[in-house]
């Protein structure tokens, strides 16, 4: 199984290698150069075997010869053992006809911990086989940026820096980065939003001086890993409701359009999924791409849901790729015109893009009105990244089972959750006190010469 970048120009890797490469050197994104895909029997044969067995199934074909498999299925049970419940992602009933998968029972409470934990499996077999040491430098909104301290904390061969938008994550999410005390995490709240923290990784990866001085590796969905992890719940899910005798849908909330590209690379390996719901919040620019062809940034505007405030949306550029027939020079193109603002998809590949993908955005009024109504009539609390995702999922509801994706425990967001239910959401007992921890964080401007040069000091 090879590699192959977005923008056409850079090396084909293995899984190992584009795992730990991060960003391709023509500043695309890694995919694979086929997708491969499992029978009806495959699929079928999945129902009643554990989430661990399932993902060794699904990601296998990926993996090549990075991993034995029982290395592979090894790092597997590692990732998951912590999870707190048996299922890893169970799926709750909503209504007769929609379903809500829980991805919040891993270490840090969010669906990052899917594949978080699992890459960090792998760089660590990966890295203590070759004896090198890496520099993570990751962007967040808030989530993966716990996840990934959670996941690389304490490790002897990785040293892990997070970019978090100051002021602009819930106070769980930020102690959940700030408090850990392990030397080799490094909390660093930037002066900007989550776009200029993004494109401050992605310009660090595209500084290639400072890419091999530091030995710069990332663990945003940049990384190929992080997708293909989060593509088994998908049929965990699906096969739980029927398939593959049976069609699914899926509505995921979104900002970076990893989780639902996760979703779409099921669906290309042979998963019966009907249709793949995109649910925005008010930065809906995804939305809007999708209602009228063209891709526009507007500003970013903080919501209730922050780990989905994003407009510059990373993974769109896998999906662009294949709706330009992986013409690589028209995907590079078209990066090109976004840094003026923006593009307009051409026909062809925008036909494709609404074959695919339906999408519906949710106002704050929308998002607290299903938090509050989902309490009152369900006893379901909903975090607001997943209330979301249930207001555009209900949009969407038909014959075919529909899942949304719970991708936050409500205890990350306890003030917005206790403002449109009046309910609080309490923390685990494991987390009870991390309201009481020392914080450790350091505040950087919005400016990459001063990232970078933190990042020099520190490692
Ligand atoms: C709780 C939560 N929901 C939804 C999303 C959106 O996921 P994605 O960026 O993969 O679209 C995020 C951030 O990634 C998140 O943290
Ligand atoms: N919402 C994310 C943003 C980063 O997305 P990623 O999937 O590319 O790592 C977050 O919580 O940080």
């Amino acid at each position: 199984m090879r590699y192959i970048s977005t923008r056409g120009s850079a090396p084909a890797l293995t899984f190992e290698e584009a795992m730990l490469t991060g960003l391709a050197r023509d500043g695309g994104l890694y995919v694979p150069e086929e997708v491969p895909t499992l029978t009806n029997a495959q699929i079928a044969a999945m129902a009643g075997k554990s989430y661990e067995e399932v993902a060794f199934e699904v990601m296998r074909p990926f993996i090549g010869d990075t991993f034995s498999d029982s290395q592979f299925r090894e790092l597997i049970a590692k990732a998951y053992a912590g999870f707190g419940h048996a299922a890893r992602a169970p799926l709750v009933q909503l209504a007769p006809n929609h379903f809500l998968l829980e991805l919040f029972h891993g270490p840090t409470l969010a669906f990052k911990d899917f594949a978080m934990q699992l890459i960090g499996q792998m760089f660590q077999a990966a890295l203590s086989r070759s004896g090198d040491r890496v520099t993570i430098v990751g962007a967040t909104s808030g989530d993966t940026g716990s996840a990934a301290i959670e996941a690389f904390r304490g490790l002897s061969n990785v040293d892990v820096f997070i970019l978090f938008p100051h002021g602009r994550v819930s106070e769980v999410q930020r102690r959940q980065m700030t408090t850990p005390s392990e030397a080799n995490v490094h909390a660093l709240a930037v002066d900007g939003d989550f776009d200029d923290c993004q494109a401050a990784v992605k310009d660090m990866f595209n500084d290639f001086a400072f890419r091999e001085d530091v030995k710069l590796a990332g663990v945003n969905s940049i990384n190929w890993g992080r997708v293909l992890a989060q593509v088994v719940y998908y049929f965990t899910a699906a096969v739980s409701l029927g398939a593959p005798h049976r069609e699914v849908s899926f509505t995921v909330p979104t900002g970076n359009f990893g989780d639902i590209f996760a979703g779409y690379i099921a669906k290309k390996m042979g998963l019966p999924i009907a249709d793949l719901v995109v649910a925005t919040n008010r930065n809906d620019i995804l939305h809007r791409t999708f209602e009228t062809g063209a891709y526009t940034k507007e500003g970013v505007t903080p919501t209730i849901s922050p780990s989905m405030d994003i407009q510059v949306s990373s993974n769109f550029e896998r999906a662009l790729f294949d709706a330009y027939g992986r013409d690589g020079a028209a995907v590079a193109g078209q990066m090109e015109d976004l840094k003026n603002g923006g593009f307009q998809i051409s026909q062809g590949a925008y036909q494709m893009l609404k074959d695919t993908f339906k999408s519906g955005r949710a106002s704050e009024e929308d998002t607290q009105a299903a938090i509050k109504s989902y309490r009152a009539n369900n006893g379901e609390l909903l975090c607001p990244h997943t209330a979301v995702g249930v207001h555009v999922a209900e949009a969407h509801l038909g014959a075919t089972p529909m899942v949304t994706l719970a991708t936050a425990h409500p205890a990350k967001f306890p003030d917005a959750v206790k403002e449109a239910s009046g309910v609080a959401a309490p923390l685990p007992p494991r987390m009870a006190d991390l309201y009481d921890r020392p914080e450790r964080v350091t505040r950087v401007a919005n400016d990459l010469a001063a990232l970078q040069a933190v990042i020099r000091e520190r490692i």
